[in-house]
């Protein structure tokens, strides 16, 4: 399938994980795929990788908490592609910490991957898609926890409930130039994020037992709907999370 052919693909993010995962579904879909994250040699291994299957991907190296970092990504792959069609704002990280015991630079560094990282990188994302005056899609990687509470997660879980009214007001100002706005978002996806966590004894069963689908999410499980969000099928569809949680939110 060929979903995405002739379209250009920012994923950040994406050496690992959802990111990854979306990346190879993305370039499998025909897009030319820049592959990014903050260690270098991982960027150029999953971009191999891509390309010896057949794909065309880019490895680029971006701090996506350093605003230098992201026009950096966003130059380069203009240089090499020349148009921006797609980008997922996937990269995110967290700590599990309880509230009273959270310290501030623990915080500010979460605060500042996500939600700067995201809001930066959706701004230099919706500019150059005006300039191309061709519409475009930008997906925010979201969370259950945009919704619901989840203890020890405070300093996480305030980034995507940021993330979801970003994703709302982005929508309302970027529709005039046809470019959608959505988040997606996952419930619990089996991935590096939150393996000390489910280390704990008890804590990865107690986990499954809670999801109405039986399992944790795998990072493929995200590949479809952020292969929908970016393709033409959901052209009338903005300022929306899609919830990818085995039936998690609905409980
Ligand atoms: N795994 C899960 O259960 C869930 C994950 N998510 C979200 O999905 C996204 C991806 O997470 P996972 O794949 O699970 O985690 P992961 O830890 O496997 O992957 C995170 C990716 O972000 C990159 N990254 C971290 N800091 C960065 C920075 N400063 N600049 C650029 N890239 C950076 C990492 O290099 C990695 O490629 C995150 O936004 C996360 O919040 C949302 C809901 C559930
Ligand atoms: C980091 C967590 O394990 C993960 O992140 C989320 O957003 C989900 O709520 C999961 O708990």
């Amino acid at each position: 399938m060929s979903r995405l052919a002739g379209k250009t693909a920012i994923v950040t993010g994406s050496t690992r994980g959802i990111g990854k995962a979306i990346a190879i579904r993305y370039a499998r879909e025909g897009a030319n795929v820049v592959v990014s994250g903050t260690n270098a040699a991982l960027c150029a291994e999953v971009a191999e990788a891509i390309r010896k299957e057949g794909g065309t991907a880019l490895g680029v190296p971006c701090d996506i908490s350093e605003l230098e970092a992201i026009h950096h990504l966003y130059d380069r792959t203009l240089d090499v592609f020349g148009e921006i069609n797609i980008v997922v704002n996937n990269a995110g990280i967290a700590v599990f910490k309880p509230f009273v015991e959270v310290d501030p630079e623990t915080v500010r560094r979460i605060w500042n991957v996500n939600l700067f990282g995201t809001f930066f990188s959706g701004q230099r994302a919706a500019r150059e898609m005006i300039r191309q005056g061709k519409g475009g899609k930008i997906i925010n990687m979201s969370s259950i926890s945009e919704e619901v509470g989840t203890a020890n997660l405070t300093q996480y879980a305030t980034t995507k409930g940021g993330i979801k009214i970003m994703t709302k007001c982005m929508a309302l100002e970027l529709a005039q130039y046809r470019i959608n706005v959505n988040a997606i978002g996952a419930g619990v996806i089996d991935t590096d994020i939150s393996q000390e966590e489910f280390a704990k004894p008890g804590m990865r069963e107690e986990t499954v037992r809670r999801i109405p689908w039986g399992r944790m999410g795998a990072s493929e499980d995200l590949a479809g709907t952020a292969v929908f969000l970016a393709h033409e099928d959901s052209d009338y569809v903005t300022g929306t999370t899609v919830f990818v949680d085995g039936g998690l939110i609905a409980m």
